[in-house]
């Protein structure tokens, strides 16, 4: 059983619960991979966990054994079923659910990985980013919250992925997506804030406040749907004859139409809000958020950065997608902000179908696997200075990048790894790309009046990794020729 992994003595009932940062589990974790080892467990409550911590393990985990550990735990969480109306969307089914693999076909084709969907990311991404090239111009040098321009950007792209059009941040349906996603976030919240209702769902009854964020969430999801759908039946027409329609929206009503489809409207509903809104709205804007912060406190990385656009793309035209293979100083500025910043800690947790060895030892069938990817990434026996910002670990000594083989590449997974890779990982490193390429052309990024560290042991936790209030000036570059 998994009591019987390395751990720590725990305190009856409560176990590990008051020996784990509560808003930082995974820096614990770190620490106690050293005494304990990569295979551990841990006791909060009435969960136990095992937690992985070095890459073997979770390299082994993931990709060698990612067959067998690839489910995801099937107890009821009352937020989710809620929220879902009791069906298992992408991130929530098991890997032998028919509608996973449909879902994840579906998605995949309209995100697309490949050459057409690259280049239809890009041009979406490209009216979104002159946009947020524009909203930074108009601050005229005055120190601002980047925050919510970020966030508008990533999430109108995502809006452009579900029904082919971007949304004015006055529009009643970006507003709702706006309210989805943050009460989300709040109802999510890391370290067991609202996961009392998830306990004892007879809490709703006494006013319990996450039950209140849960039912605004259903209300908006409501009516956001009802929104998308017109929309998309009303785009329709305008599609010239023979033109693939390429929104998802579109996609998955066709799928439902399909005889024998397994899928109900209220399955897509809770893909396209959960999968699609909200695991892809997040995990970006405070990536990007992020970096901001990073960049006006590294000026000598905002230099070269600045010296290979200027190189590659000049001044004259935009950045495109196809500049990338040319700009190996901006490749490995993005890899090492993924690791630093490292979002989504601790992934999402996973479960064995099967009892499997990992490193010698046994990880039962059924029990919650936790990835600790922060410590994977800041490991400082494997990293050298790992708190430091250093975009050269990932450059070989001619300035090129280095390959996917090299060992700094292998041990950064921070969209995972195996069968249960990030959807949407093709979709987030494009926009990274575009975004920090075209600021690169256009402004130096300076410190603001309001400013934070980005220490990444700093960061707070929600549902994802932040960073703390902070502002910064957008300065316009001097024209060059
Ligand atoms: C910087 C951006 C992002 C990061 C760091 C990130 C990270 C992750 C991680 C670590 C997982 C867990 C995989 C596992 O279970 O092992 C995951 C899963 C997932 N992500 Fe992302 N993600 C990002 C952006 C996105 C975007 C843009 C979308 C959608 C448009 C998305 C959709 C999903 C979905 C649907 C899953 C569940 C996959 C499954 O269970 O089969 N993510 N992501």
């Amino acid at each position: 059983s998994v009591e019987q992994l390395p751990h720590y003595k725990g305190w009856p009932v409560v176990g590990n619960l008051f020996q784990v940062e509560r808003d930082r589990p995974e820096l614990t974790f770190s620490e106690w991979t050293k005494d304990l080892g990569p295979v551990f467990s841990v006791k909060m409550l009435h969960k136990q966990f095992v937690v992985l911590g070095s890459f073997d393990a979770i390299y082994e985990a993931l990709v060698k054994k990612g067959k067998s550990l690839s489910g995801r735990q099937n107890k009821h969480s009352f937020r989710l079923d809620e929220i879902t109306d009791h069906f298992r969307n992408i991130v929530r089914s098991q890997v032998t659910d028919p509608s996973w693999k449909k879902l994840r076909m579906i998605s995949h084709k309209k995100i697309k990985m490949y050459d057409t969907g690259m280049k239809r990311i890009e041009g979406i991404s490209r009216d979104m980013i002159a946009n947020l090239l524009e909203e930074f111009q108009n601050t005229s040098q005055r120190s601002f919250d980047p925050e919510s321009v970020i966030y508008n950007t990533v999430m109108n792209v995502i809006m452009c992925l579900l029904l082919g059009q971007t949304f004015s941040v006055n529009d009643d349906i970006f507003k709702k997506m706006v309210q989805f996603e943050q009460s989300g976030i709040k109802a999510w919240a890391q370290a067991g804030r609202g996961a009392e209702l998830d306990l004892c769902p007879w809490l709703r009854f006494f006013g319990n406040e996450t039950y209140k964020l849960i039912r605004h969430m259903v209300e908006l999801r409501n009516q956001l749907w009802e929104r998308m759908k017109e929309e998309a039946s009303r785009g329709d027409h305008l599609l010239k004859k023979d033109e693939e329609d390429l929104r998802l929206v579109s996609a998955l009503r066709d799928t439902l139409a399909e005889d024998g489809s397994e899928l109900s409207e209220k399955h897509l509903r809770a893909h396209v809000m959960v999968d699609i809104a909200f695991a892809g709205t997040a995990t970006t804007s405070n990536t990007l958020c992020a970096y901001l912060n990073i960049i006006s406190q590294h000026p000598k990385v905002q230099e070269k950065l600045q010296e290979e656009v200027d190189r590659v793309v000049g001044v004259q035209r935009i950045v495109s997608l196809s500049d990338k293979g040319k700009m190996p100083y901006t490749q490995a500025t993005i890899l090492e902000l993924l690791r630093f910043t490292s979002v989504a800690p601790l992934g999402v947790p996973h479960m064995p179908y099967e009892d499997t060895v990992i490193q010698g030892k046994t990880v039962p069938a059924g029990s919650t696997v936790l990835m600790n990817l922060y410590h994977l990434h800041h490991d400082e026996d494997f990293w050298e200075n790992s708190f430091e910002f250093q975009p050269e670990r990932f450059l070989d000594e001619d300035g090129g990048l280095v390959s996917a083989s090299h060992p700094n590449r292998r041990h950064l997974m921070p969209f995972s790894a195996g069968p249960r890779v990030c959807l949407g990982e093709v979709l987030a490193k494009t926009r990274l790309f575009l975004v920090i390429a075209s600021l690169a052309q256009k402004f130096n990024i300076l410190p603001g009046e309001v400013s934070t560290s980005c220490d990444p042991r700093l960061l707070q936790h929600g549902l994802v990794l932040s960073t703390a209030k902070f502002e910064i000036v957008a300065k316009e570059r001097e024209i060059r020729v």
